[in-house]
């Protein structure tokens, strides 16, 4: 057992078998459910990939200390973790699916969404394109991949789709802080078999291929994130605590546009 510190209660990982444990009754979540390979067909860089039960990732709903619940209730946020397993379908890296955010009601523009990684390494694969509903193929106009290590934090910009990848070679645990209202739209991603990057496993890291089911208006881009006040990110500071410090502070991820330079700003070119 592993004990997960930037996880900000007491909870462990078993490294075994990917499951995340608490030995505190008063921690609980909402929901656990675990994706196979089986439900990734259609959405991997290989499509004759076929393997039906191999574990991908496991997501755990609303995470949270029974005292604590009416602090993310009273502002509409909810705190999860996803664990993805090591490991590649082919040459890929393990991944989310992938989606985008529907609009926030009466708004032009999604929700944002805060990741921060508590265990491993993740790319953030973030997408911008011309239409995300619609059923020719999607025009990438922006291309951010992010690269985060244990401790570091990155928020996804309103309306940029998104998914993870697992690019360490151990177990990836991450959490997301997101608004109880936002819907994820899966069907365009699933339509163009997957996001637009690909992310391979290579010798000396990673390798990052264009989806050749997307037009490109741009080239990807690697970032790294960087401490932001303004955001409540701080490396090492477990979000869940920051979080109870201050709770009004997060009201961006509702409230997203008097933030909006700054998502960009705490991204800086790798
Ligand atoms: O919904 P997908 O693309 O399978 O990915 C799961 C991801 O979505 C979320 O549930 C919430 O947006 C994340 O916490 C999680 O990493």
């Amino acid at each position: 057992m592993k004990n997960l510190t930037l996880f900000g209660m007491p909870i462990a990982l078993d490294e075994k078998t990917g499951k995340l444990t608490s030995n505190e009754p008063d921690v609980c979540w909402e929901d656990y459910s675990r994706k196979y390979s089986g439900k990734m067909a259609g959405l991997l860089a290989d499509p004759d990939y076929k393997t039906e039960d191999e574990p991908y990732y496991d997501f755990y709903k609303a995470i949270v200390k029974n005292s604590t619940r009416s602090t993310f209730s009273d502002v509409d946020l909810r705190y999860d973790s996803t664990v993805i397993l090591p490991g590649t379908a082919g040459k890929e890296f393990k991944k989310t699916a992938g989606h985008f955010h529907l609009p926030i009601p009466g708004k032009s523009y999604s929700f944002p969404e805060l990741y921060q990684v508590i265990n491993g390494t993740a790319l953030f694969v973030m997408q911008r394109v011309d239409d995300y509903q619609k059923e020719e193929p999607m025009t990438v106009k922006d291309l951010l991949l992010a690269e985060v290590h244990a401790g570091e934090t990155v928020v996804i910009p309103p309306d940029y789709g998104h998914c993870t990848v697992n690019i360490g070679e151990g177990t990836l645990v991450f959490i997301n802080l997101v608004s109880v209202n936002s819907m994820n739209y899966y069907d365009s991603v699933k339509q163009s078999h997957g996001m637009s990057a690909y992310i391979y496993k290579t010798e000396n890291g990673y390798q990052i291929e264009k989806n050749p089911n997307y037009v490109f208006e741009c080239e990807p881009k690697v970032v790294v994130p960087a401490d932001s006040p303004k955001l409540g990110i701080s490396k090492d500071c477990p979000v869940y605590t920051e979080f109870l410090k201050n709770p009004a502070l997060y009201r961006y991820l509702n409230e997203p546009e008097e933030l909006q330079e700054e998502f960009f700003a705490m991204l800086k070119e790798k």
